[in-house]
């Protein structure tokens, strides 16, 4: 088996594939045409959010694929996630993200962030306040949204339910009152922020990492860190076969985007690293995080402290 076709197993028992196609910031036109190639060629995991606004375009792909008679929609695993506005409207949520994407069910959901913002804020998805910073709701508690979360499984109209952004304070505050610990905890992760407290805490709970912005997302700007750069010459690979093969040595889930047909094929190109390199990209990340060097690459404006230990 080729290692992009490799699975995990998710603590509801279901299987995920470990490498998933990105979407986000993929336009309406090029999603539908990128979600089809990557089932083409052998993806079986998508991964969106209602916040992308290309759910409609996903579910098309998909729909043209299984029309195709390429797959069927339960070879498929699709990720969506519940989005700020509709912290306190999880349900809502869901059957607004199902409808777009035109599927009964999606076999994972994600809260996209442990934030409300304002549902009759001035902007359906990014509501600001006059002064131009997002309007949040502070009073919100985050775990009145993991509790709506568990009840959706048994609607039938989501496998399994996960998180996404989730720190370690964060998450313990949630499994102290949690009855579903969550499937997935969907980061940013990549050697320059290896997030290692995190996977760790994840790992010995149950909650599967899922790896995002793996490249360092748009225009990839990790292919030129030294490391990597070093293990892609040795193995005579790509930097991204480097950099996306290290999720499945920490035994991730990865998601990459791509839009190129091209490049979405080359990002199967998976493999498996030497012991002395996944060392040597680990050494990496520890000393960058020990110098404060560490970098996030998606840190959206929130103004609110999500207990990771680099405040943005
Ligand atoms: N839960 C969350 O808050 C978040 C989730 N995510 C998820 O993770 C996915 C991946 O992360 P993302 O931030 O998109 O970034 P990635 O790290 O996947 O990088 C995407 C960028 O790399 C380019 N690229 C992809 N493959 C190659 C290649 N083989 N060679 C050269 N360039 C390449 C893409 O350009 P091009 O498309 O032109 O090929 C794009 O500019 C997202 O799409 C989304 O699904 C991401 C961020 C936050
Ligand atoms: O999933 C991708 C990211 O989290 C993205 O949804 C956010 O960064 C969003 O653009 C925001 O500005 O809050």
């Amino acid at each position: 088996m080729a290692l992009a076709d490799k699975r995990y197993k998710l603590n509801t028992g279901a299987e995920i594939p470990a490498l998933g196609l990105g979407t986000w910031q993929s336009t309406p036109e090029e999603t539908q045409r990128a979600v089809y190639h990557a089932i083409k060629v052998g993806y079986r995991h998508i991964d969106t959010a209602l916040a992308y606004s290309n759910e409609v375009d996903v579910g098309k792909g998909i729909k043209a694929a299984i029309d195709d008679g390429l797959v069927k929609r339960e070879d498929l695993f699709v990720t969506t996630k519940l989005w700020c506005v509709y912290a306190n409207r999880v349900e809502e949520g869901l059957d607004t993200s199902l409808k777009a994407l035109g599927l009964d069910y999606v076999d994972l959901y994600l809260v996209h962030w442990p934030v409300r913002m304002n549902e009759n804020g001035n902007h359906p998805l990014f509501p600001k306040l006059p002064d131009g910073t997002r309007d949040i709701i502070h009073s919100h508690n985050h775990i009145s949204t993991w509790k709506a979360m568990e009840k959706l499984p048994s609607t039938g109209k989501v496998k399994a339910v996960g998180v996404s952004n989730y720190s370690v304070p964060y998450l313990k505050a949630l499994l102290a009152e949690a009855s579903i610990v969550p499937a997935a905890n969907q980061i940013e992760n990549h050697p320059q922020l290896a997030q290692q407290e995190i996977v760790d805490f994840c790992q010995e709970k149950g909650i599967l990492i899922e790896a995002y912005s793996p490249l360092g997302s748009t225009g990839s700007p990790l292919f030129t860190a030294e490391p990597v750069v070093e293990i892609a010459k040795k193995m005579g690979v790509s930097p991204a076969t480097v950099l996306l093969s290290w999720h499945l040595a920490r035994g991730s889930v990865v998601l990459a985007k791509s839009i190129n047909p091209d490049r979405i094929t080359a990002n199967r190109e998976l493999v498996d690293l030497d012991a002395e390199d996944v060392v040597l990209l680990q050494k990496y990340a520890d000393d960058l995080k020990a110098s404060g060097k560490s970098k996030r690459y998606v840190a959206p404006p929130f103004g609110v402290d999500m207990g990771f230990p680099d405040k943005w």
